[in-house]
């Protein structure tokens, strides 16, 4: 074995002999290959009977055999998962998108694949973080249901490879991922924008992106007050009451925003659904659903009368129908003002247009897996 592997890398790394044995270098080469392989399987089934199903890295290295990637489900993506280390990872790793160096994040706008007959979207989210080691992609479907529809708005789906081999380390559930990092953002905008006794917290909307927004913006601050608002208020009631006595459930849009000091809004509308005329001045909204750019949640009033920050200016000016049909200007990345090259205007009306970037997720699987691998080991 030792003797065939050492002859396999003199081929590989020298391009003359390559040229020369090309013939001879083809055979060789398969023959070594095969070798190679037999001993790797035969370490494998070693390990195998002893109940760890893993080929070393050295073996791979002369293989390009995979280790089995990691299939880690939406309980312990959960269960992993906490925004007391999220959030400052997703602080780090937004400042770094905003630092636009190729060595610490190459994320491309999502590419968006529609469904037509689902009335949906594919979007492939690539992040490749060279610096740490990070390869990252998630596949994550997005629809415009129907009224009553019991289907998923959102599915979601990371993987997360090595930068070196290619394999696929671990594939992830992704809606966890999804629910937590885009609500950690929120509240990250909120941290950084809200006035500094905000006491009222209100949110649009009572599905899942509700639900985690709740969770973060309840363990990180402490309002006094939480409104909610649903377009049934059955609906709006049966969230308030799972939630707790202190919530409540407004009837109108109106209602729950007037004297907010954060409004979130959470909804699958296409259409604004908050005016500027109901917020008031200083208000912070973070504004996360209308993905696209045809889509809407907030009127041209509030676009036009609040500074607006966003997670990324090039994801904005393509998808956010908020920012496109309004033309409102967009002030600065959340990572500028993390980074400090940006000011945090906290005394004036303040939008956060979230719609989701890679970078995000890859910051998130890569601590879901660190810890799967702590807990495994
Ligand atoms: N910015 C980001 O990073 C992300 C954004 N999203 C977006 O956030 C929004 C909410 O997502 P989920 O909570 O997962 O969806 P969901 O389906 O669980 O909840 C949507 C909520 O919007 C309400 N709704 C539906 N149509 C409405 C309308 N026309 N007017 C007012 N309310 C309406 C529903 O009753 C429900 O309360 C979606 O638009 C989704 O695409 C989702 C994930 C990440
Ligand atoms: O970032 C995401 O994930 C999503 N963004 C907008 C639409 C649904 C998923």
């Amino acid at each position: 074995m030792k003797m065939f592997f050492s002859l396999h890398c003199e081929i590989n790394k020298s391009k003359t002999i390559r040229f020369k044995m090309k013939k001879k270098k083809s055979n060789l080469c398969y023959i070594l290959i095969s070798i190679n392989l037999i001993g790797c399987w035969n370490k494998y089934r070693t390990r195998s009977s002893t109940g760890k199903p893993e080929v070393s890295k050295s073996i791979r290295y002369q293989t390009n055999m995979a280790e089995t990637p990691a299939l880690i489900w939406e309980h312990e993506v959960c269960s992993l998962l906490k925004y007391g280390e999220l959030i400052p990872r997703l602080e780090t790793a937004l400042g770094k998108f905003s630092n636009r160096d190729s060595a610490e994040v190459i994320q491309p706008v999502r590419t968006t694949v529609p469904l037509q007959k689902h009335s949906g979207f594919l979007g492939v989210m690539p992040c490749y973080m060279e610096n740490e080691g990070i390869l990252c992609t998630k596949l994550v479907c997005f629809y415009k249901r129907p009224t009553g529809s019991t289907l998923p708005s959102t599915q979601a789906t990371v993987m997360l490879l090595d930068p070196e081999y290619g394999n696929v380390k671990a594939i992830m559930d992704g809606d966890v991922i999804t629910g937590m990092r885009t609500a950690a953002v929120s509240a990250i905008s909120a941290k950084l924008l809200m006035c500094p006794d905000a006491e009222i917290l209100t949110i649009l909307g009572t599905g899942k992106q509700a639900l985690s927004h709740y969770n973060v913006f309840t363990e990180v601050f402490s309002f006094k007050e939480v409104r909610v608002w649903s377009r049934s208020k059955d609906k709006a009631e049966a969230f308030a009451q799972s939630l707790g006595h202190h919530v409540t459930a407004c009837e109108s849009v109106e209602e729950a925003v007037r004297g907010a000091d954060v409004i979130v809004t959470v909804t699958r509308s296409t259409v604004p659904v908050l005016s500027g005329q109901w917020v008031k001045p200083g208000a912070h909204v973070a504004a996360v659903g209308a993905c696209r750019p045809d889509w809407r949640e907030l009127d041209d009033t509030l676009m036009k009368q609040a500074v607006v920050y966003v997670d990324s200016r090039e994801a904005a000016v393509t998808e956010s129908g908020d920012i496109i049909l309004s033309g409102a200007e967009v002030f600065a990345e959340m990572g500028e003002v993390i980074n400090g090259t940006k000011p945090a205007h906290r005394e004036k009306t303040t939008v956060f247009k979230s719609l989701g970037l890679g970078v995000e997720d890859a910051a998130s699987a890569q601590l879901v897996f660190d810890k799967w691998k702590s807990k495994a080991m």
